[in-house]
């Protein structure tokens, strides 16, 4: 996996790309995150890479030239990279559309600053605008470095157990579980007494029914796309009935 990324502020991921696991990664070189200085492609001795809105408006956009040479000469690098406009007008982003991306195997993200990007780069060279939620930033930098964790987290070997990621919140449609640990008795706040109970088949069931519980009461919304079943859905009801009561 290789993620290229377009930035007036590549300073801007340096630490996040050198701790934790995703730092981890990118060392023993499991996923490649590469930052390109869009001034770099700026061709006047000022470097500018934005300019005034035709029409007139309230701020800059960012130039079609410096992003076109940029774009070109990332792609020249890599047989079908997959262009991402990081920006609030975009599809919406979540796990799903994550998978679809690691798919791609090489990304170039565009972080877009001031109000935006030059509509032509937008219609012409982008393939794929995603916002990753309702609101608004100060760049598409801090949204791009969400963009990459969440891939980052897909690729075989970033997370030590393959399972886990499996059993994420989201990865099976559902939110995840509540979780304990030690102490079994903290502040008078008791464990369930069914997680102590070594019994495996129990747990289990414990587990899903608490993320259906929790997916039913927080977002009933995933409930639809959730993969459920007949034990899921009777107890889905059971739920109903006493919400309904
Ligand atoms: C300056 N703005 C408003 C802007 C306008 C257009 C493109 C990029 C930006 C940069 N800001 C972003 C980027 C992404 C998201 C998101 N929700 O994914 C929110 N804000």
């Amino acid at each position: 996996m290789v993620f290229d990324l377009i930035t007036i502020f590549p300073e801007y991921f340096e630490s996040p790309l050198k701790v934790g696991l995703l730092g981890k990664a990118i060392q023993k070189g499991l996923l490649k995150v590469r930052l390109h200085n869009l001034r770099d492609f700026a061709t006047d001795k000022h470097r500018t890479v934005d300019d005034k809105p035709f029409g007139g408006g309230e701020g800059m956009l960012l130039k079609p030239e410096p992003l076109y040479r940029a774009i070109e000469a990332l792609k020249k690098e890599s047989p079908e990279p997959w262009v991402v406009y990081l920006s609030p007008q975009g599809r919406l982003f979540n796990q799903e559309v994550a998978r679809e991306l690691l798919a791609k195997k090489h990304l170039i993200l565009i972080c877009g600053r001031y109000e935006g990007i030059d509509e032509r780069i937008r219609q012409y060279f982008v393939d794929d605008e995603i916002s990753i939620g309702d609101y608004v930033l100060f760049g598409g930098e801090a949204a791009a470095l969400v963009l990459i964790e969440t891939v980052a987290r897909l690729v075989p070997g970033v997370v030590g157990c393959e399972d886990s990621v499996k059993r994420d919140s989201f990865a099976e449609g559902l939110l995840k579980h509540p979780q304990y640990t030690r102490p079994r008795d903290f502040m008078g706040y008791t464990v369930p007494e069914v997680l102590l109970s070594g019994d495996h088949a129990r747990i289990e069931r414990f587990r899903r029914e608490e993320s259906l519980r929790i997916t039913f009461e927080k977002r009933p919304d995933l409930l639809a796309k959730a993969s459920l079943t007949d034990e899921d859905r009777a107890f889905l009801e059971k739920l109903k009935r006493e919400k309904a009561r």
